[in-house]
């Protein structure tokens, strides 16, 4: 089978397109969305998805506000850095890069993040909206991968109500809230969340129509696993050496032989990354837009 690509390049050019003309509409009327990032340490990657994150905002026209931090900061530092984010006029929206170092709790920073400000809607109260509001819409900030998530193949017509969705991977900026979305009344998929106490996972991914994998490990999901038909989306992050090229390179979580059985594949990179970043111009635009009564 001939999987159709989930062009999450593409599809991320048009959205922050859109994007950019509301952003003029509020510049108009006076108001300038800010994005702010709090980035601790010097990973590579992480630099690089931060400064991604400041080129996006320069290219819709919003404003950036960074708070980077070295790799010994403690965690007074650290929330010092969040409160100054929560009392700065000029942001309108920030997020905390992650993962922190270790050491530092995670959970105790997010959760100081102003709701009405986390652009990232990894706060309790926000991802509690999701938990609540199941049939409402929701008018606070969404996770940005699972929201990308979502946005592509909608946008692309892959029909989700009534899937079997497989997501690998719990965590919390994706396998976690991931199911929250996809069940919501305008969704209607039915999902499985597995994780690495997850017994036969073969047979779970077998019957699904839609597989998110997000578990990091290069190939896990391998050809004989799913379907034919399936629909792929492949957001986990290995890095291996370019044995040609000699530099490190990202590679999913998907085998060739498993793409070679699906409709619709999104693509590692590509595909899941660039919608990520669309999401959150997105959620800080909205979150603009909300604020300023438009
Ligand atoms: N606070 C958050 N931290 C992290 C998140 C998040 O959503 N919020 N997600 C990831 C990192 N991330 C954004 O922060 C991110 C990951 C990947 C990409 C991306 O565009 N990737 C490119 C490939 C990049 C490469 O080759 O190295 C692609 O997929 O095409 C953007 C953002 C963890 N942390």
């Amino acid at each position: 089978m001939n999987a159709r690509i989930l062009d999450g390049k593409a599809t991320a050019a048009a959205i922050k397109a859109e994007l950019g003309e509301r952003v003029a509409v509020l510049r108009e009327r006076g108001v300038t969305p800010g994005l702010g990032t709090l980035l601790v340490g010097e990973d590579p990657g992480s630099q690089w998805y931060v400064n991604g994150k400041h080129k996006d905002c320069a290219e819709v026209g919003i404003a950036s506000i960074r708070e980077d931090l070295p790799a010994d900061a403690t965690q007074e530092d650290i929330e010092a850095a969040v409160r100054r984010l929560n009392e700065d006029p000029a942001c309108t929206g920030y997020i905390v890069q992650l993962p922190l170092p270790k050491g530092i709790d995670t959970n105790r920073i997010l959760e100081m993040i102003d709701p009405g400000k986390d652009a990232d809607g990894l706060h309790p109260t926000n991802l509690g909206r999701l938990v609540l509001r199941v049939n409402e819409e929701i008018t606070s900030p969404l996770p940005c991968t699972p929201r990308g998530i979502i946005d592509l193949m909608l946008r692309h017509d892959v029909d989700l109500a009534g899937k079997e969705v497989v997501v690998l991977g719990r965590g919390v900026t994706v396998g976690r809230p991931i199911g929250l979305l996809l069940t919501r009344r305008s969704v209607n998929a039915t999902v499985t969340l597995t994780h690495t106490g997850t017994k036969d996972l073969e047979s779970l991914v077998r019957r699904a129509d839609v597989v998110v994998a997000a578990a990091g490990v290069k190939d896990i999901v391998s050809g004989d696993m799913v379907k034919d038909g399936v629909v792929l989306i492949d957001v986990g992050v290995s890095r291996e050496t370019d044995p040609e090229t000699g530099r490190s390179k990202v590679v999913g979580d998907i085998s060739a032989a498993a793409r070679e059985k699906a409709s619709w594949y999104s693509p590692n990179p590509g595909g899941v990354g660039p919608m990520t970043r669309a999401m959150l111009l997105a959620n800080v635009v909205e979150m603009a837009e909300r604020s300023a009564g438009a």
